[in-house]
């Protein structure tokens, strides 16, 4: 029987798919067509109360199996995902309007990765013992219970799996919120959870805007909540969640540097510029979109870019020669064509792009701007599309500051032959996730997040693990108790 990629219902709930019509109606909308593709609801508070009342009661029994068998199932879910790539990666396509020949490599492969990781890691979290003269202190890792995660749009698949798999290692519950713009990964990341073998309740999503987040991070059974989205929704999450001291993780969003020196490889460095720009339509946190161009290889730069944007190939995400696709909608849409033209209105010399394409769907060309000046707007804010502007620099100490002259701090980048000059530099950026001659990648071995306004806490890596566990310190008396009287 043909794998069934669209889900089932709205939402997952205590191991089975559940609809309630009664909430507000959210439209999926082809990036492509412009068409509605499938339609989910909102949670309703009763939807809402089912999710977490079956969350919280799901996790006493999940927390107390052994780590191996939980990760089994994170291992299994993993195998499941890998078998069903092809489909899961059209439904990514289809939420999001990504390149089938980005999604195939990048979404549903990297929640694999990230289940199959903690998967790994689950029978080897332990506490510790410190021994005290004849007294002891052992440590327990225990589980936080029910954590909430709510999700971004561009990565819909990737960022439920990237929460999820941490979260059910350490023995939590989760209620996953997806963006409403691509409500429809998640769910399958649900489903596949319980075909592993999940309990059900231990992985649930409900759909819904932020008053659905709101209401899930207010509810007192709540532990945590890792949310990935924009810094002002952070700074409310943030906010909300301090009311309860709830544990957070913040991923949000940046305007990384990434600086060329002259001494670089030009074809790697064109590379990483575009790898930090263009891919997923340039809708990625971690984008190097300050561009800092030394000013002797400035020109040969500028040319080799506009020569290999001569091979980006628009048109329909789902085939797979296609390399670069739509926006996700036309809100996003409208918002990077502001930029453009606020870009232009602020003196900045547009080398290439900057115009939507004439033809059905939210495309946009790829848009390189030059001549860019740290107080442009374009140069400040996160613009979340495919514009890449270029700043010039003379020096290291110069191009340093420069870097570093912003609130955000997610990722960095240098290229450059000379090795020392490299690791000064990246000891230097304050960003959470840097990269030396290359830009981007985010294998679930390496921490992920950002400093400064980009961030708190960490995804992917053992450092994940502290982020969804607490430590539970014993102390152990092995002699008579001496009190005053
Ligand atoms: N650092 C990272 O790992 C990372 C990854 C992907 C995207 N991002 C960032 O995400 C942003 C783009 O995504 P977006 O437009 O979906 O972000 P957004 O901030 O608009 O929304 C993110 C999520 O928060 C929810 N939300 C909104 N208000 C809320 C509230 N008051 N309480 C609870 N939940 C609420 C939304 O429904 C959505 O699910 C960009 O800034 C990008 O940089 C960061
Ligand atoms: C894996 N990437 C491409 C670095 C994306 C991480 C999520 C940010 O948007």
């Amino acid at each position: 029987m043909a794998y069934e990629i669209q889900p089932k219902a709205s939402h997952f709930i205590d191991g089975a798919y559940v609809e309630d019509t009664a909430g507000t109606p959210i439209r999926v909308i082809c990036p492509v067509s412009e068409e509605e593709i499938a339609r989910v609801y909102a949670a309703t508070p009763a939807i809402i109360e089912q999710a977490l009342a079956s969350a919280k009661r799901a996790q006493v029994a999940w927390a107390a199996m052994t780590g191996t068998e939980r990760g089994r199932v994170l291992r299994r879910a993993a195998d499941i995902i890998r078998d069903r790539n092809y489909d899961l990666s059209v439904l990514e396509t289809n939420d999001t309007g990504k390149p089938l020949q980005e999604t195939l490599v990048a979404d549903a492969t990297s929640a694999a990765d990230a289940l199959e990781y903690f998967g790994g890691l689950a029978g080897a979290l332990t506490g510790e013992h410190v021994q005290l003269g004849e007294d002891f202190v052992y440590t327990r890792r225990e589980a936080l219970g029910v954590c909430v995660g709510i999700g971004a749009w561009n990565y819909p698949t990737q960022i439920a799996a990237w929460k999820g798999a941490p979260a059910l290692a350490c023995g939590n519950a989760m209620v996953f919120k997806p963006s409403e713009t691509t409500p429809l990964c998640a769910l399958k990341v649900a489903e596949i959870l319980h075909e592993a073998g999940a309990p059900a309740g231990i992985y649930n999503v409900v759909q819904g805007m932020g008053e659905v987040g709101h209401a899930l991070i207010t509810d007192p059974r709540v532990a945590k909540v890792s949310l990935t989205g924009s810094v002002p929704t952070g700074r409310k999450v943030y906010a909300t969640a301090a009311e309860g001291i709830r544990h957070v993780t913040m991923e949000l969003g940046g305007k990384s540097p990434l600086v060329i020196f002259d001494d670089a490889d030009l074809e790697d460095a064109v590379g990483g510029a575009i790898l930090g720009n263009f891919y997923s339509s340039g809708q990625v946190c971690s984008n190097g979109t300050r561009v800092f161009v030394q000013k002797g290889i400035k020109d040969a730069f500028l040319k080799r870019l506009a020569d290999r944007l001569q091979d980006v190939k628009m048109g329909d995400p789902l085939d797979e020669s296609v390399n670069f696709g739509p926006l996700v909608n036309a809100k996003q849409l409208d918002i990077v064509q502001g930029f453009i033209a606020k870009g232009i209105e602020e003196g900045a010399r547009l080398v290439c792009g900057g115009e939507r394409e004439k033809r059905a769907g939210y495309f946009l060309q790829p848009t390189v701007f030059a001549d860019v000046s740290d107080d442009m707007t374009i140069a400040r804010d996160e613009i979340f599309g495919p514009v890449l502007s270029v700043l010039d620099f003379e020096d290291e100490v110069e191009v340093l500051a420069r870097a570093n002259n912003t609130d955000f701090g997610l990722a960095a980048g240098v290229f450059t032959n000379d090795l020392g000059r490299a690791h000064r530099m990246v000891a230097g950026f304050e960003a959470g996730t840097c990269y030396i001659n290359t830009y981007n990648l985010a294998p679930v071995e390496a921490p992920f997040g950002g400093s400064k306004l980009s961030g708190v806490g960490r995804e992917n890596s053992k450092n994940a693990v502290d982020h969804y566990s607490e430590m539970k310190s014993v102390y152990v008396s092995m002699t008579a108790v001496e009190a005053p009287f």
